[in-house]
């Protein structure tokens, strides 16, 4: 199996371009929708951020207050790396679920959306890896148009993650949107033939397909032996 790697910054576009995959049947593993489900009234992880953060977090209906927790967060480093840390156990392992729910399916090229690829260091479980790049500029106009956030909020968001220039010359590909939409969905489809070439040898044994012809051709060489004997 293929397991492509996708990332950016915030607001770079990475849900934009996950949707296209979608489009083409590409299966998409979503790391802020499992981040979500981690936080959800009464799970492990909501258990143990509430221990860790306290009440004060909670709407009145128990569920974590999103907009108040991220402004804690995104304004000091420290709450930000405690949060890391309490969380990444919980996201790791529902990445790791969802993956293995793909490979169950028979799924030979999926996309991994993961906006701390490399700060999680998950960047060496995927290859190709695609970061979806825009200049800090439009990253902000993006951002406060988007979430409507301050000027202030939007920058220390950005700060919060690796520059988008480091996380570019990591990548094995790279999808410039600074553009237009239709800019966007040009460098799309060369990218959507890149990962849809034959899978190497290595990802054909990883995928279900591979690991059943090895069975397959295990069982036959106990059987061919047995009879030989
Ligand atoms: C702080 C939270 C509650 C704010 O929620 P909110 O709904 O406002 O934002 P959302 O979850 O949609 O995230 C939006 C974007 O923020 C960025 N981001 C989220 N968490 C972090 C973080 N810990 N460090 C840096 N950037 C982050 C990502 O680019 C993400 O795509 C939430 O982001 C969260 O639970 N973060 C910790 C979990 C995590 O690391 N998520 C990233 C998945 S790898
Ligand atoms: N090429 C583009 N032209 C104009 N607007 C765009 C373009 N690409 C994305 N956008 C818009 O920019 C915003 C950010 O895009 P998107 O939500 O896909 O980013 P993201 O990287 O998934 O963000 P996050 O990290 O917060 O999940 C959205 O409002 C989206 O509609």
């Amino acid at each position: 199996m293929r397991i492509v790697g996708l990332t950016g910054g915030i607001a770079s576009g990475k849900s934009t371009v996950s949707n296209l995959f979608k489009a083409n049947d590409i299966p998409v593993v979503d790391a802020d929708v499992i981040a979500r489900n981690v936080l959800k009234k009464g799970s492990g992880g909501w258990k143990r951020v509430v221990a860790a953060f306290g009440e004060e977090i909670l709407l009145p209906n128990r569920e974590v207050d999103r907009p108040k927790l991220g402004q804690m967060v995104f304004s000091s480093d420290s709450k930000r790396q405690l949060l890391n840390k309490l969380m990444a156990p919980y996201i790791s392992t529902g990445i790791f679920w969802e993956i293995l729910k793909q490979w169950a399916k028979g799924a030979k090229v999926i996309v991994v959306d993961i906006p701390l690829l490399f700060e999680a260091k998950m960047d060496k479980w995927t290859k190709p890896i695609v970061v979806v790049w825009v200049s800090q500029e439009t990253q902000l106009n993006r951002l406060m148009e988007r979430d409507g956030l301050s000027e202030e909020d939007a920058r220390n968001r950005v700060m919060a993650q690796m520059s988008l220039d480091l996380k570019r010359s990591k990548a094995d590909i790279v999808i410039d949107n600074n553009g237009c939409l239709d800019e966007l969905h040009q460098q799309f489809d060369k990218v959507l033939s890149e990962i849809r070439r034959p899978l190497t040898w290595t990802e054909f044994w990883r995928s279900r397909q591979g690991a059943f012809s090895v069975i397959g051709l295990v069982t036959s060489g106990i059987f061919v032996c047995k009879t030989l004997n």
